[in-house]
């Protein structure tokens, strides 16, 4: 196995030397290589990563071309300013396009960007001030000062100089704050709102840098052909930039130049050998591509980089210990009200699930909700955090009335949970689901993250959630993957992820379960631990015993309606409490 640097060396000085040993036209090819893998490493970001199925990409690649095409040929303006206004408008086009599609769900997403795709494409070929179908020549090489990039060695160079970044800017991303946002896209609104991320911001954020890397693509392309017309923008290319992400493995940014490298070599190996098979060679090279993808689909979805990272030995970076630690909020004295949850009522159609609930929380308390199965507590936890909205009622979070705030806002207010249904990512590291819980308390965007600017504070983020997860006894396997942790474990690795976000109330829903006697007590005892350091807990649990021996103050629900509250002597002796639960307290 080879060291990962070592490999993506190795990687840098083959494409360095290519020019000096392989033959002009290979050279060529591997410009288009270049300005391809810029495209699929949108795809990559947008789809492998963050779950959104785009088949415009061409387009914006258009759109940048036809951009610097126009300035540098009607205007006579410098490649260079064209490079400017092809990023500014490509990136206004994503972010308008991107501003309508993206609520859309499940296949309207694909459907929409088909549609864009092939109305822009239209519109290049109908244009007259852009050559309609006939299109634009002479298109002006780009010169840096005395340098000019006429020939395709130098072209070669600049590609693959703005391409090296690209994928260098994308990994830092990857691991970054707002990378991680990205990452967690597919664990849906739920899991990001509750650690404070905006699902529709981050879709939009990454549609718009897709879009500017498909428009650098766009104005290398402009300018290395020096004529474009219509044909390499419409959403046949798009599909044909979709199957490099998957060749490569549309979940890893190398995978782009991996996937990319493959396609265009087949496709030119195609076009010298259809035409001595047919007479219609296009249409041919159309089927073996249809094929091609059908094949991924069926026998390596994951694309070719499993394959490469099999020969790569890639460590997990250590967490710096050294490293300072994220501003802590200041918590309310004990005994200062937290939450007050009045006359709260949720109602679904004719099913009334929260019916006039009164209860409060106060601070360095732990308050359990009990009540027999779809009794409300879950509906209940969903309205305290703004998951869900109540129908009539208030709900007070630390004097706030949150019924017109987000799942963001609250938790920015110092309300975290987790979830019955365990929500966290399988295949992240322990490590990187909790750093997800430190988002409100970090600030680096996009462009810091890109340029590595922001190492201190993702060190400090990272060392947060080492310490969270040695809080829950986790911290040997920070490493691993949350998917190879039983389902007890992962809901304790909800609890980590919860406590890095230094929250005021802390939720859970049914913590326990899943779990050994062993670590039981353990769960139990740190709760303990929490609530006298100042923490205030409110928690499902249908382990009894587990919550009676925990908590301080019982609110027994039963039908959507409070039946009881008291403490757990109390609450366990009541008769009425025992007749909900058949006997099971006694
Ligand atoms: N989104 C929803 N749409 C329609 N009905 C719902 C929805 N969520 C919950 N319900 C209904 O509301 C009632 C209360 O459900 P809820 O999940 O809050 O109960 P619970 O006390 O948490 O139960 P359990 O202990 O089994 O998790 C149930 O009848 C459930 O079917």
């Amino acid at each position: 196995m080879i060291p990962a640097r070592s490999f993506a060396l190795f990687a840098v000085l083959a494409l360095l030397a290519l020019p000096a040993v392989a033959p002009p036209f290979l050279v060529t090819l591997m410009s288009h290589v270049g300005v391809s893998s810029l495209v699929v490493l949108g795809l990559v970001l947008l789809t492998g990563i963050g779950g959104m199925m785009s088949f415009g990409q061409a387009a914006f690649v258009g759109i940048a071309a036809y951009t610097t095409g126009w300035l540098t040929t009607a205007l006579g303006w410098s490649p260079w300013l064209g490079l400017v206004f092809a990023l500014a408008l490509t990136a206004a086009s994503a972010l308008a396009i991107g501003a309508i599609t993206l609520r859309l769900g499940g296949h309207f997403l694909p459907l929409s960007t088909i549609a864009w795709g092939l109305s822009i494409y239209y519109l290049f070929g109908n244009l007259e001030p852009l050559g309609r179908h006939s299109g634009m020549l002479n298109i002006p090489p780009i010169t840096l000062g005395p340098v000019s990039f006429m020939s395709q060695t130098a072209m070669y160079y600049l590609i693959w100089t703005f391409t090296l970044l690209a994928t260098l800017f994308c990994l830092n991303l990857l691991d970054s704050r707002e990378g991680r946002a990205l990452r967690l896209l597919r664990g849906g609104a739920h899991l990001m709102g509750s650690i404070g991320m905006d699902t529709f911001r981050t879709r939009l954020r990454v549609f718009v840098i897709a879009g500017i890397l498909a428009g650098l693509a766009g104005w290398l392309y402009a300018h290395m052909t020096r004529f474009i017309s219509p044909a390499p923008f419409e959403v046949k290319i798009s599909i044909e930039y979709l199957l490099m992400a998957m060749t490569g493995g549309a979940s890893q940014v190398a995978g782009a130049t991996v996937g990319a490298s493959l396609i265009v070599l087949i496709k030119n190996w195609l076009q010298d050998l259809l035409p001595h098979l047919t007479d219609n060679p296009a249409q041919l090279e159309q089927v073996a591509f249809a094929l091609m993808l059908i094949l991924i689909l069926r026998f390596a979805r994951s694309g070719l980089m499993p394959l490469v990272l099999k020969l790569v030995k890639r460590m997990p970076r250590p967490v710096d210990v050294q490293a300072g630690l994220l501003p802590k909020r200041r918590l309310p004295a004990t005994g200062e009200t937290v939450l007050e949850v009045d006359a709260v009522e949720r109602r679904f159609g004719g099913l009334v699930a929260v019916n006039k609930v009164s209860f409060n929380v106060k601070a360095g308390e732990i308050v359990g909700l009990i009540g027999p199965n779809g009794a409300g507590k879950s509906t209940m936890f969903n309205l305290i955090t703004g998951t869900l909205s109540v129908s009539s009622g208030t709900v007070r979070f630390l004097g706030k009335d949150t019924r017109r705030l987000s799942q963001r806002q609250i938790a920015a207010l110092g309300c975290a949970r987790t979830f019955q249904h365990v929500k966290l990512r399988p295949a992240m590291s322990l490590l990187d689901n909790v750093v997800g819980g430190t988002y409100l308390r970090t600030q680096a965007g996009y462009i810091k993250s890109g340029l590595k600017l922001d190492r201190e504070e993702e060190e400090r983020a990272r060392l947060e959630a080492l310490m969270r997860l040695e809080q829950v006894g986790l911290a040997e396997r920070a490493h691993d993957l949350a998917g190879d942790l039983p389902l007890g474990q992962q809901r304790v690795l909800e609890i980590a992820r919860a406590l890095a976000l230094d929250p005021v109330l802390l939720i859970l829903d049914e913590p326990a379960a899943g779990l050994r006697k062993k670590e039981k007590d353990a769960l139990a005892a740190l709760l303990r631990k929490l609530r006298d350091d100042g923490l205030t807990i409110l928690i499902v649990e249908h382990d009894m015993d587990f919550v009676m021996n925990l908590v301080d103050r019982i609110v027994v629900m039963v039908f959507g309606q409070k039946l009881r509250e008291g403490d757990p002597t109390t609450i366990r002796r009541d008769p009425a409490v025992q007749e909900a639960y058949l006997g099971g307290l006694a």
